[in-house]
């Protein structure tokens, strides 16, 4: 029999589940995307935090999805990395596929910019795309591209970056050829990730910005960088010619960063 859930339903359906047929206690819906739900829950006895993501209603029927949904599990039981969200358990509820991993208690780099004012000198903007650029190369050295490493993705936790959402992440096809991308944003291979590292860097260094023309220019006219800093960014946009690999872009890296300066906010 197939059955229909509304999303307000199923909310009620998962509520129960949570609550009385596991050990976990339910806590708050945290986020809804484009096919899936997240939750918040927590141990009840350790008071230890997960989330519980499931998918939409009404993708349940829908090979693709379910198929990407799939992918997005077995990619973080691949990963299995300090910085990313560990995964916990995966299951159906109702034929709607779920699982758990981690919760990443902290906050996004969007919430930090646009909702606090945080503010990052070059330093420490080139302190945390070093932080970043490390992990994101040992996700290419398990085979595997993020594909979608934006501000909301992107968490400060105990000051150690998390990266979240695999959603879009995919495994590295070595054959694509960076020069004949035609989208760089959905590559298969480090390009991908290079190019949204090179918009992430933009948003920490427009923090520090303030217009000084009502003429909106281009950013390498209103950020007034050092010029190693502009062809490294023009580097990762592929503006100029790409890295051959996340390793190449660290050890590419302008200035001294060497010298950790916090990047608390
Ligand atoms: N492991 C986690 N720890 C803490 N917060 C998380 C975690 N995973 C997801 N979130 C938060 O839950 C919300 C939903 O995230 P999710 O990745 O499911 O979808 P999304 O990013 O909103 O949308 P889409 O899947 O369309 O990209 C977001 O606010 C995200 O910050």
């Amino acid at each position: 029999m197939i059955h229909y859930f509304s999303e307000k339903k199923y909310d009620q359906l998962v509520k129960n589940y949570i609550q009385y047929e596991t050990n976990y206690r339910f806590i708050e819906e945290i986020g809804v995307g484009s096919y899936g739900v997240a939750y918040l829950i927590e141990d009840s006895i350790t008071s230890s935090k997960y989330v519980f993501k499931r998918l939409k209603t009404k993708h349940r029927h829908k090979n693709s999805v379910r198929q990407k949904f799939r992918q997005e599990i077995q990619i973080l039981k691949e990963l299995e990395l300090p910085n990313v969200p560990s995964f916990i358990t995966s299951g159906e509820l109702h034929e709607i596929p779920f699982y758990m991993m981690d919760y990443v208690d902290g906050k996004t780099f969007e919430q930090a910019i646009f909702q606090e004012g945080a503010v990052f000198t070059l330093e420490q903007s080139l302190q945390i795309t070093k932080e970043l650029l490390e992990i994101v190369a040992e996700f290419h050295k398990k085979g595997i591209v993020h594909r979608d490493l934006r501000i909301p993705n992107i968490l400060l936790s105990n000051n150690s970056l998390k990266i979240i959402d695999f959603g879009l992440a995919a495994y590295i096809k070595e054959n694509n050829q960076p020069e004949k991308l035609v989208n760089p944003k959905r590559a298969q291979n480090h390009s991908s990730d290079l190019y949204f590292i090179g918009h992430f860097l933009l948003f920490l260094l427009y923090s520090n910005y303030s217009p000084t023309k009502k003429k909106e220019r281009s950013w390498q006219e209103e950020l007034r960088l050092p010029i190693e800093m502009v062809n490294y960014l023009e580097r990762l946009l592929l503006i100029q010619p790409g890295f051959s690999s996340a390793h190449d872009a660290l050890l590419n890296l302008p200035l001294h960063v060497e010298n950790h300066e916090s990047f608390y906010f």
